[in-house]
């Protein structure tokens, strides 16, 4: 099976856009020529003439809610909204009921995937039983039936012995331990950050402190025990600075940022509205320039969509009841090249590489780059178009979006996963 994309826009090494055509055989990039070469291969021919061709897009924070709540997503629509985002590798949370805590779940998310046929899916595992804090589970045979990293993402770990313990174990195996970091004690009964929006509404805000906390105590920790730290959805500057300093001293620490917060603050929240309710919460501007310094001097590494469908009815409860989260695949990389490359602040090479050859150096995955011999995970990229977020035409099942309605550019039109085209815009 042979696909040939011809005159593509391909991003160079210096981040020059350049013509090429693309060859795909048995699922790989078997060549890279430039627009004056002759290309002698027979097989599908894909025009895309004035379109950016990239590796598919890489995310390594996001929520398929199957098993347990399959009304919230599955692992087939969620997989189908990922494509549908030019991402072609996903790797997802293990807050599921069962949580993914045994290698039969493990197993299981596999399968689904599989079965979907549709984007790789790489299924963290629990660092705790049921997400409890109470009790490790068995990383080596979490390791061993596939999992990727362990993390209790949704909650944060509160015991710093649980957690050193934890890493220890995850160090002996040279596999990551990723957090949430969350002091419970300082935000019960928190919607919204501290700030303007909880002031003006009469609500009590979640500090700063709760997030950086942990990132602080986790560095020291890290360095205690030698494992690869991830900090899962930086939104402070106390996370950013702890994580600059830890990098500076050598701590093996890595991190990442979801859109929403490198764009909005606490004070753009128009209402009492839950689409605009995500853990952490939108924090203040500052935050939220100390977020993009951190992502451009590399202190944080990735961007994340911590895609995080609910129910219309769970989010139709308001602010204070509604559950934390927000969609996030089929508008991540339109909103980024909107906002930061098309208005001239980023390099498009920058925004494409922290979605794809970054994440992949992070989590060492043998894919994100476009280069002969590498799997063909492509995604075709309309840069021209400007379209409408629009929630009712998502392919995910949630529609829980702050963005619904904003004119963006960027928008991915195909999607290859080995080859094989995973989505294509009609
Ligand atoms: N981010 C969220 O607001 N929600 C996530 C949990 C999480 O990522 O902590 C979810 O599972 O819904
Ligand atoms: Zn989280
Ligand atoms: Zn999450």
């Amino acid at each position: 099976m042979t696909v040939i994309i011809k005159n593509a826009s391909v991003l160079n090494g210096e981040g020059v856009l350049e013509r090429k055509h693309i060859v795909v055989q048995d699922g790989v990039i078997s060549a890279i020529k430039n627009d004056n070469e002759a290309v002698d291969e027979a097989g599908e021919i894909i025009e895309a003439e004035g379109k950016l061709l990239i590796p598919g897009l890489i995310d390594m924070h996001v929520h398929l809610r199957e098993p347990g709540f399959e009304h919230k997503e599955t692992i087939e629509t969620g997989a189908r909204s990922a494509a549908k985002g030019g991402f072609t590798t996903i790797a997802c949370m293990p807050n599921t009921r069962p949580v993914t805590d045994s290698p039969e779940i493990v197993q299981f998310v596999k399968d689904k995937a599989a079965e979907a046929g549709l984007v790789k899916v790489l299924p963290y595992a629990a660092i705790t039983k049921n997400e409890l804090g109470r009790e490790l589970t068995d990383f080596a045979a979490l390791k061993e039936a596939g999992a990727i990293g362990f993390t209790d993402d949704g909650v944060g770990v509160q015991s710093a012995q649980m957690m050193k313990d934890a890493m220890k174990i995850a160090a002996g195996l040279d596999m990551p331990v990723i957090a949430h970091c969350e002091d419970n004690s300082l935000v019960e009964g928190c919607a919204v950050a501290e700030g303007t929006f909880a002031a003006k509404h009469g609500l009590k805000g979640i500090p700063n402190e709760s997030e950086a906390i942990h990132v602080g105590r986790d560095i020291l920790l890290a360095e205690a025990t030698g494992v690869h730290y991830h900090v899962c959805h930086v939104s402070t500057e106390q996370s950013v600075r702890l994580i600059r300093q830890a990098k500076e001293i050598g701590i093996k620490v890595t991190a990442e940022v979801c859109p929403h917060h490198l764009l909005l603050s606490e004070e753009d929240i128009p209402g009492l509205d839950a689409n605009w309710k995500m853990n952490p919460p939108l924090r203040s501007r500052r935050d939220v320039e100390a977020c993009i310094a951190g992502l451009l001097d590399g202190t944080i590494d990735i961007i994340v969509t911590d895609h995080a469908p609910h129910s219309e009815e769970e989010k139709a409860k308001g602010m204070q009841l509604a559950p934390f989260g927000i969609v996030g695949f089929e508008t991540a990389f339109p909103l980024l090249y909107t906002a930061f490359v098309a208005a001239g602040k980023w390099d498009l090479s920058f925004l494409v590489q922290r979605m794809t050859a970054d994440p992949a150096r992070v989590f060492r995955l043998n894919t994100g780059s476009l280069k002969v011999g590498a799997p063909a995970d492509l995604t075709l990229i309309d840069l021209t178009e400007e379209k409408e977020v629009e929630p009712a035409s998502f392919a995910s099942k949630g529609r829980n979006t702050p963005f619904g309605g904003w004119k963006l550019k960027g928008w991915p039109v195909k999607t290859w996963v080995n080859g094989t085209a995973v989505w294509t815009e009609e």
